[in-house]
């Protein structure tokens, strides 16, 4: 099984402060892996580590079995799709969505490269998998958030990575189109070359079944890390929480509430 992810003794100060400190973590392929953290407990920093935007100032990085420090990161960036709310900030609204699908294959924002009709093809059989082909011929500031987030999803997909980073997708999504946009990516963790997904989230319930694996990030350092099952029980959310919850399962997901 290759290494999707290795982090060995990782830190990273500013400013004298420890934001991450004492990071091991592994992702195998083969598996999904959820992260959650409160707030500021770190989740972005180590994206952007992953991407390769910072470096850690003490311990050891290697990404789809690159090592950071001797790979050419832009190249290995190629093969991550990042969907994060600041890409979403990014994306002109006057923009068509099949063209912003597009744009994923030359890892620009806006269309700056010449497409062909293959890198559209190839758009609208992702759109179709995601179920938002309709959406073509449509502008950006003319969907749903809901659909916005599919067509961010389907450009991150453009380049077929290995790796597909979802930060807190679901964001400002009503409950329908939360539930159709977690559809979506259950549906594309079943294709047969499906990507190494890493969803971040602050909802216990978004955790889908093909999350087998989470992992708990509490003040830059990991609070726990393994199977779903194991990690999402009550004493040790209670714990991670400091205030007492109760998890119940149910259809395969963990859903909490307080205990009081
Ligand atoms: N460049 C920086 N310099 C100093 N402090 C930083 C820097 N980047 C992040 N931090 C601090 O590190 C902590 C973790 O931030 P981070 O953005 O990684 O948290 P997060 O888990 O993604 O939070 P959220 O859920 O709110 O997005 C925060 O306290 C933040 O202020």
């Amino acid at each position: 099984m290759g290494n999707v992810i290795h982090m060995q003794d990782v830190t990273w100060r500013r400013e004298g402060e420890h934001i991450l400190s004492n990071i091991n973590w592994q992702v195998s392929k083969g598996e999904h892996w959820a992260i959650l953290g409160l707030n500021g407990s770190g989740k972005t920093t180590l994206l952007n580590m992953i991407n390769g935007y910072i470096w850690p100032t003490t311990g050891q990085v290697s990404v789809l079995n690159q090592v950071f420090g001797k790979t050419d990161i832009r190249e290995l960036r190629k093969s991550i799709g990042w969907v994060s709310s600041s890409l979403q900030e990014k994306i002109k609204g006057s923009n068509y969505t099949e063209d912003i699908v597009v744009s994923g294959s030359f890892a620009s924002i806006g269309l700056y490269d010449n497409p062909t009709t293959g890198d559209y093809k190839k758009a609208n059989r992702i759109m179709e998998q995601l179920g938002c082909d309709y959406l073509q011929g449509r502008t950006y500031q003319t969907c749903s958030q809901g659909e916005k987030q599919k067509i961010l999803i389907a450009r991150g997909l453009m380049a077929s990575p290995e790796l597909l980073i979802l930060d807190e997708p679901t964001n400002g999504l009503d409950f329908i189109s939360r539930e159709g946009l977690l559809a979506a990516v259950n549906q594309l963790s079943l294709e047969e070359e499906a990507p190494t997904i890493i969803f971040v989230t602050h909802h216990i319930e978004e955790i889908l079944p093909i999350f087998s694996n989470t992992l708990l990030l509490r003040q830059g350092t990991i609070f726990d890390k393994g199977k779903s099952v194991n990690v999402l029980t009550d004493r040790n959310l209670s714990r991670f929480f400091n205030t007492s919850v109760n998890v119940e399962w149910q259809k395969n997901r963990a859903w909490m509430t307080t205990a009081h």
